[in-house]
């Protein structure tokens, strides 16, 4: 049995992985300050601490074996309308936590980047070794951590892993995504097939796609949380790896539609809205470093088995309320 912290780990991603890592026996510490997160998202049997990661220096000590970096800012149009709140949260709290780590001499870290650190793509698939290129205040500041990350692992021995997530979706049980305001394509539809939208609006219709519309990698979140607790025992000393995760496979605005009237059985009117400004046409990761080193194999990549346990999330917390 291990000890870790979870920051962020009363949010959608961090909650679902600590459920994990509490499943495979380890003792689980959640540092959140519940700035976008829910206590209630704390899985059980996790000891929650309200805090910020800027003070982690008062968390961490020997005991803890390492450190699970979920806690951001992610809205890529507040960033945009906010960027200091993303360098101060993102980045400075980063190196806060990176500092008290050093000190506590705790020296794991799995840390959650993007594929927004990649920007426009020259190529699809996406390997780690393209370009980095962000195109919004978000993804520069999680690029900027995974540097800090690669400087602290080359100075004083942290073994390190950054997991590139591509498109989080799904749930796990009672624990899925609750962002408010909600970005993300999948609730959104969820939401309009439940009438809390009119409709949703799809952000253009005229990408050079087969049906006109955005392409993504959409990865279940359980999936994603597998991947973290191998890069755990594959971290090595003095080693920052960088690892993208997704399935590899993509799929339009229209067919994620598509997917939640079948899975819902409702009918989701949908109307033509423009570009979303800095939306990439195709964006899907080649997860082979992550098959290979980390021996990850992605296991519930059908859309509709995604959709629906996003759907009977929704449900279930629509019951609770
Ligand atoms: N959801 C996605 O599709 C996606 C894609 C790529 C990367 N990511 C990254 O994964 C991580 C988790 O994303 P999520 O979707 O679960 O977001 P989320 O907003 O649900 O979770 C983030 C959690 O961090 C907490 N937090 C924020 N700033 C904090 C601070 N300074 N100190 C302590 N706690 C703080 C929030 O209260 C929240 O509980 C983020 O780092 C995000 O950038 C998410
Ligand atoms: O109401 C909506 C919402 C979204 N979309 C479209 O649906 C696709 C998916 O959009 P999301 O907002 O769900 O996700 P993104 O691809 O924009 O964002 C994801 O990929 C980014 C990398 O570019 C970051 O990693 C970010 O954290 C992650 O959520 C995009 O083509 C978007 O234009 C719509 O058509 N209508």
């Amino acid at each position: 049995m291990k000890k870790y912290l979870v920051t962020g780990g009363a949010g959608y991603v961090g909650g679902v992985v600590a459920a994990h890592l509490i499943e495979a026996g380890h003792q689980v510490v959640v540092l959140d300050d519940l700035s976008t997160g829910f206590a209630e998202s704390v899985p059980a049997g996790a000891q929650f601490v309200r805090g910020r990661i800027q003070d982690a220096a008062d968390v961490l000590d020997a005991s803890f074996d390492g450190v699970l970096h979920f806690a951001a800012s992610s809205q890529v149009g507040e960033s945009v309308a906010d960027p200091e709140k993303y360098w101060r949260n993102n980045a400075a709290g980063s190196l806060e936590l990176l500092s008290a780590m050093r000190k506590a001499d705790v020296r794991r870290l799995v840390f959650s980047s993007t594929a927004a650190v990649y920007g426009e793509p020259e190529q699809v698939p996406i390997p780690e070794t393209a370009r980095t290129a962000p195109t919004n205040p978000y993804g520069a500041t999680k690029l900027a951590v995974d540097h800090m990350i690669t400087s602290e692992a080359n100075a004083h021995g942290l073994a390190a892993v950054s997991l590139r997530y591509f498109n989080v979706a799904g749930a796990y049980g009672v624990q899925g995504e609750r962002h408010d305001p909600e970005s993300h394509l999948i609730p959104l539809v969820i939401q309009a097939a439940l009438g809390k939208r009119p409709h949703i609006a799809v952000y253009g219709e005229d990408y050079p796609t087969p049906d006109g519309t955005c392409i993504r990698d959409y990865i279940h979140v359980a999936d994603l949380a597998e991947a973290h607790l191998l890069a755990l025992d594959a971290a090595t000393p003095g080693e920052h790896l960088i690892c993208n995760l997704g399935n590899g496979e993509g799929f339009s605005v229209r067919q994620v539609i598509d997917a939640v009237r079948r899975v819902t059985g409702r009918d989701i009117p949908a109307v033509t809205a423009e570009r979303r400004p800095g939306d990439p046409a195709v964006l899907v990761a080649s997860a082979e470093r992550a098959r290979t080193v980390l021996g990850w194999q992605p296991r519930r990549t059908d859309l509709d088995a995604i959709v629906a346990d996003a759907w009977n999330f929704t449900l279930s917390l629509n019951e609770q309320q």
